[in-house]
């Protein structure tokens, strides 16, 4: 049997560090939302027990390192699964970009295999498997808009923000995730108001969404990445709503309401940037 699945991308709207924690990683709040940016993944059963990754992206690892392909591995540990998978995975979501790309592909692939080995686990149980392979991990196994706490795992669902189009933005240069948490001085960071984002978002009141959007990891990747400033100063001249940097990095978000001003800000940006994207936020849960 053969399973298409869509593995979208995912944009932070908010994004505040609490503190570090004693097991290494972050406290984070942070409000994240689906978009219409997906890589595809195909499952397939195999006659062998094994696991194969299919991707002829050279960024994306064809082994064990591929996340996929550790939602597979855990699956078939923990329900001792003795059937095999090739995973073919066509990459849309540009890689290492702060779009949890990878993280979406698993979670895809978590959701996938739970339809075509039967399961009948629910989205619930499939996030909290997703944990064991990534912070960004179960917020992508239900999609939609959320508010993630604890070092990200813990999600609260909200409505999806009013619609919009979002410009992407994507400089030539992958980030490390592990490298951007260990560079943040937190004595010295602007932490936004993740709260008064959440009820902007839940009284659809774009103009505050727009005020409120922040990421305190910008500190970090601009410092690091002084192209990933300009791009964000560029995308608000060029005319969007507001431009912010997704997660880690290095990808610049902007928001663009009107249809009229869409245009302009996407060729503006094409001018100096090779990876400009012109999609639409979702902000929907992925049905079970
Ligand atoms: C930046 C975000 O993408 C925002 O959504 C996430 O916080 C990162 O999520 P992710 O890429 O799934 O991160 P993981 O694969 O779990 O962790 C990668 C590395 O980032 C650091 N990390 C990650 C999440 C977190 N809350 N605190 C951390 O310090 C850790 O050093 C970890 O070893
Ligand atoms: N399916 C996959 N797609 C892309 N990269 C993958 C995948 N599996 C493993 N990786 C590895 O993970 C690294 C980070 O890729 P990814 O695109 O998930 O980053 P990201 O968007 O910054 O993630 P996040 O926003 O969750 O921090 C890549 O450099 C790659 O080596």
């Amino acid at each position: 049997m053969r399973l298409l699945v869509k593995a979208p991308a995912k944009i932070n709207l908010s994004l505040d560090v609490l503190h570090k924690r004693p097991d290494g990683y972050h406290e984070v709040k942070m409000v994240m939302t689906t978009i219409d940016l997906a890589d595809r993944v195909e499952l397939t059963d195999l006659y062998c027990d094994t696991i194969q990754i299919i991707s002829h992206n050279r960024f994306v690892p064809d082994d064990e390192r591929n996340l996929a392909y550790q939602a597979a591995k855990l699956l078939k540990e923990k329900f001792r699964i003795r059937r095999g998978v090739a995973i073919a995975i066509t990459k849309h979501i540009p890689v290492a970009a702060g779009l949890a790309g990878g993280s979406s592909d698993a979670a895809a692939t978590l959701r996938g295999l739970n339809k075509l080995w039967g399961l009948g686990l629910s989205l619930d149980e499939l996030a909290e498997i997703g944990a064991e392979i990534g912070s960004d991990v179960p917020f992508c196994v239900y999609g939609g808009t959320a508010v993630a706490t604890g070092r990200g795992e813990k999600i609260e669902h909200i409505p999806a923000p009013p619609p919009s189009w979002v410009i992407l933005a994507k400089p030539t240069i992958g980030v490390s995730t592990a490298e951007v948490y260990r560079n943040l001085q937190l004595q010295s960071v602007n932490h936004p108001d993740v709260d008064g984002m959440v009820a902007a978002i839940k009284e659809k009141n774009y103009e505050k969404i727009c005020a409120l959007a922040g990421n305190v990891l910008e500190s970090v990747t601009l410092n690091m990445h002084p192209e990933v400033a300009q791009i964000k100063e560029q995308m608000k001249r060029f005319g969007a709503d507001v431009s912010l940097m997704s997660g880690s990095g290095p990808t610049v978000f902007g928001l663009v309401q009107h249809d009229s001003r869409l245009q302009r800000v996407y060729n503006g940006l094409r001018g100096f940037c090779e990876h400009v994207y012109a999609v639409r936020l979702i902000g929907e849960r992925h049905e079970q």
